[in-house]
């Protein structure tokens, strides 16, 4: 378990991380959310020890990392940074850390066997693709056989195979009791793989709530479509009236926001509106995590995502 009280991290006049408290529970994987500059990796490395709090507590177990007798064999940990000498190879800089930690040469075998490096597992480690240094730092993180692992960014490089390797990978080690913290900015991936989820923005906490919590309370959508397209502008003016979000689209169809697909068809029965299409959209995990996120951008970033907030009525 990983406890952060009030955690705190101010750099001059930033503060990075304001005032965090969370409970990271074992057994589960959450993940760890927030736009660019939110604050994720400066709290991971404050849970690792390598950086100090202005003020709160960041505790594993109950103890600080610094404090921790055996720290590899608690935590492992797989940091954005590259840590690995180029020169040396898979084996030997795997070697090197168990050795640090009186891990058996076995252990290390068994880590380039899990991760897929046996037999890359000889050369140097500065000739290979981001994707294979992952899985080298996968390896590292699990060395200790620690009962909590943080991951910043795991997925980065990774192809689509990695990509599912490290998913599972993650979910059998939650379901192993371990307690696995991962941070990402890819949603559609946290979608996949967490059940809980720690949103961060400019530093304070925005959410820490199951997946399923979330996904619930993002906004619902329906798509609507007719070939009548007068009527449909009737019904978009009813619905419109009634405080319902109506955005119409190019092709015609009308998306609307907050009301479900079985009201939108009694209201178009009524008014007498064949419907060619009525289709209840899934609310997704990034809609509730770009709702939640907004106020808390560094940069913009609705050009990017492709969902333009103020076309759909300023929510
Ligand atoms: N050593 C430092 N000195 C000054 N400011 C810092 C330092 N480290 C981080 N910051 C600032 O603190 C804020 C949080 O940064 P942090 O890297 O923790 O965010 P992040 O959520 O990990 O972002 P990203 O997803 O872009 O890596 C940012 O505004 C950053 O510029």
């Amino acid at each position: 378990m990983i406890t952060l009280d009030a955690l705190t991290k101010r750099y001059g006049g930033k503060t990075a991380v304001d005032a965090l408290t969370v409970t990271i529970e074992p057994g589960k994987v959450t993940g760890f959310l927030g736009p660019n500059g939110a604050g994720k990796s400066t709290t991971i490395r404050m849970i690792l020890g390598l950086d100090t709090p202005t003020s709160g507590t960041a505790l594993i177990g109950g103890r600080r990392y610094t404090d921790l007798r055996h720290p590899v064999r608690r935590v492992g940990a797989l940091l954005e940074a590259r840590a690995v000498h180029p020169g040396r190879s898979a084996r030997a800089h795997l070697r090197a850390m168990a050795r640090t930690h009186g891990i058996g040469d076995k252990r290390v075998e068994e880590m380039l066997a899990l991760v897929g490096l046996t037999e890359a597992a000889g050369k140097r480690a500065g000739a290979y693709s981001l994707g294979m240094g992952q899985r080298l730092g996968i390896a590292g993180a699990l060395l200790g056989d620690p009962e909590i692992l943080i991951l910043d960014e795991p997925v980065n490089g990774l192809d689509p195979d990695g990509v599912r390797w490290v998913r599972e990978l993650m979910r059998a080690l939650a379901a192993e009791g371990r307690t696995v913290f991962v941070s990402s900015h890819l949603m559609s991936e946290m979608q996949q793989t967490a059940d809980h989820l720690v949103i961060i923005g400019r530093g304070r906490l925005l959410a820490d709530a199951p997946i399923d919590t979330l996904i619930a309370g993002s906004a619902r959508r329906v798509k609507v479509g007719s070939p009548e397209t007068g009527r449909l502008d009737a019904l978009a003016a009813r619905l419109s009236a009634a405080g319902v979000t109506v955005r119409r689209e190019g092709d015609g169809t009308l998306i609307t926001e907050g009301v479900t697909a079985a009201t939108i068809g009694d209201l178009a029965f009524n008014l007498g509106l064949r419907l060619h299409e009525l289709w209840p959209m899934d609310a997704s995990l990034e809609e509730a995590y770009l709702g939640l996120t907004e106020d808390s951008l560094e940069y913009g970033r609705r050009a990017h995502a492709g969902h333009d907030a103020k076309a759909e009525g300023g929510r």
